[in-house]
């Protein structure tokens, strides 16, 4: 399916039937779910009916501001240019924060309003549909770093991950040098427990400080929550609104900073760097010894292409946007690839890349628990 302009959104009559709460409803429903052309298999009451509806009326303010001076960006802001596959079209409000103030009322404002939103860092493990999204992106720009005392960090969770992880690692802390290549925030790899090269991002932390629903402020230790291989009770905490801030608690250690580097070095042979991907798009099988590269490389399917979505030829386990990918290529691609290796090795791949649904929240749909 084509990715329809603003302006054909305007000619779309919204369905009478829709009820505003429907509109703002939060549905979570797994990536897994979607067939490969999944817009054919809707219901007439379906959510993205209520995108129509929402967009339909875009245009008509560009910018509206609530009462702590903060602009929302209406309909104009592209999905393509805030996540790292380049794919995606206008979300329906969009604003930018800089300090937990500005998020907490960003929050208080879509929750007063019935708009639905999602927090976002630098979109390095998301898939956003050529539809756009119909609530609100909120980009997190929390970015502050503090020095606590030695060997603890309190970072926003706006801060760029790799920044970080090159930082500790050069002032000799251990603990955080896998970070160096990964392109996500803070916020981001603690809601993914990010891992490579045998390291952890829960590993590392000491505690996090969140923001509910409600937008109550709350400071959780690591040691009261449950991490797992790319999962944090964060993808199943129905009262989270967003992670504000981390601290980190690392190890002195003199060969971190040439970790770091080493680490950094074999990510630059073994995968695209460069190229529009998302970084792993499966979660490595638990109990198997064969990693989902592997499977998708012995199925042949490295190369493999439909349209402009194509799996990497450097590294089967990253899916490139090889220039004009619609959301719909690489969701076919993924579903195709899933259905191949399942064929060959009655494997049943799972998803590590998270696909948000144009009127729903991204939703986690491998959470193990
Ligand atoms: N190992 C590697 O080489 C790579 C790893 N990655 C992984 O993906 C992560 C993605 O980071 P990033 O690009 O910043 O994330 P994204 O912008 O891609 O956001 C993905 C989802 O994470 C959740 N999220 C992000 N920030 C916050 C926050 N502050 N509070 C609460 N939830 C949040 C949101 O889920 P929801 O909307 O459901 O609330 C969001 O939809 C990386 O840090 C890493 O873990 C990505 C690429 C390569
Ligand atoms: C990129 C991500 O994280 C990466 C992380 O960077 C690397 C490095 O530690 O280890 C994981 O990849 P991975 O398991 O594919 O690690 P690699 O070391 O590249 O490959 C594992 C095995 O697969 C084989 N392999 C790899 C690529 C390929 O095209 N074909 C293939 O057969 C390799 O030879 C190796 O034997 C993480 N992915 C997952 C899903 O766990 C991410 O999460 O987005």
């Amino acid at each position: 399916m084509s990715c329809p302009s603003p302006t054909h959104f305007a000619v779309i009559s919204p369905n009478p039937n829709l009820k505003p709460h429907e509109v703002s409803q939060i549905a979570k429903t797994p990536f897994m779910s979607f067939p490969s052309s999944h817009t054919s298999h809707l219901p007439l009451q379906s959510p993205r009916n209520a995108c129509f509806f929402l967009c339909n009326h875009m245009n008509k303010q560009e910018v509206t501001q609530n009462g702590n001076g903060l602009k929302f960006v209406r309909g104009k802001k592209l999905l393509r240019d805030l996540c790292t596959w380049g794919i995606g079209g206008p979300c329906n409000y969009f604003l930018q924060v800089f300090n937990q103030t500005q998020l907490v009322s960003a929050i208080r404002y879509c929750l007063e309003h019935s708009i639905q939103f999602i927090i976002i860092g630098k979109g390095s493990n998301c898939l956003f549909d050529d539809l756009g999204f119909g609530g609100c992106v909120i980009l997190n720009r929390i970015e502050f770093l503090e020095r606590i005392e030695s060997g603890i960090y309190r970072v926003g969770s706006g801060f760029q991950f790799n920044r970080l992880g090159v930082q500790c690692s050069n002032e000799g802390f251990t603990g955080l040098e896998f970070a160096g290549g990964i392109p996500g925030t803070v916020g981001g790899a603690t809601f993914m427990n990010a891992g490579a090269n045998g390291q952890e991002t829960a590993d590392a932390i000491d505690s996090i400080e969140i923001v509910t629903t409600e937008g109550r402020l709350q400071t959780l230790k690591r040691s009261d929550l449950d991490f797992g291989y790319r999962s944090s009770p964060f993808q199943n905490m129905e009262d989270l609104a967003a992670i504000v801030a981390v601290t980190f608690q690392l190890n002195h250690c003199e060969s971190a900073r040439r970790r770091q580097q080493e680490y950094l070095e074999r990510r630059r042979k073994s995968q695209p760097v460069g190229e529009r991907s998302a970084g792993s798009v499966f979660r490595n099988p638990s109990n198997l010894g064969v990693s989902a590269a592997e499977l998708i490389e012995k199925a042949g399917l490295k190369s493999f292409r439909v349209g402009g979505a194509m799996v990497s030829d450097i590294h089967a386990n990253f899916f490139i946007n090889s220039g004009g990918s619609t959301s719909q290529d690489m969701l076919e691609l993924i579903n195709l690839v899933k259905e191949k290796v399942n064929q060959k090795f009655g494997v049943q791949l799972k998803e590590e890349v998270l696909y948000v649904d144009p009127h729903c929240s991204s939703v986690n749909p491998n959470n193990d628990k």
